[in-house]
């Protein structure tokens, strides 16, 4: 059990350091804390939501550790620096874009129901 919280507190740490030092980190959370809200108010179902704010923001995660990594094996220009970088955000840039579908399909029409449209 002593292993399972220090190994928590190394994932919370790179989470903390992401938080820290990721711009499009936060706002992403702000996004899926608002995604949320507008759930839990439009009685929409939560699971979907839920399962689309971890996957962004499990990505953006991953997408912090190869850019650390790439920057720690290969601070000069390189091709495949590159295709690791980018292939890392597109991953963000893929999952976002199904989290945003699912977020139009499941909330758009229950919001434009309440505004009576
Ligand atoms: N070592 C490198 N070799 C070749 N291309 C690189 C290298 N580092 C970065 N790049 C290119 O520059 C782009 C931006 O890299 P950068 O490290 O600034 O990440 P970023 O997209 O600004 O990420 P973030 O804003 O989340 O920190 C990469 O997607 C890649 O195309």
């Amino acid at each position: 059990m002593r292993r399972w919280w220090r190994s928590a507190g190394f994932a919370w740490a790179g989470v903390r350091h992401a938080w820290l030092t990721q711009p499009n980190l936060r706002i992403e959370a702000w996004l899926a804390l608002l995604a949320l809200v507008l759930a839990i108010c439009l009685q929409a179902p939560l699971a979907p939501i839920l399962l689309c704010c971890g996957l962004v923001l499990g990505l953006e995660l991953i997408n912090t550790a190869v850019e650390a990594v790439v920057d720690l094996v290969s601070p000069e220009q390189h091709p495949l620096a590159r295709v690791a970088k980018d292939c890392a955000a597109g991953a963000v840039l893929v999952g976002s874009a199904a989290a945003l579908l699912v977020g139009v399909v499941e909330l758009l029409p229950r919001l434009l129901r309440l505004l009576g449209l």
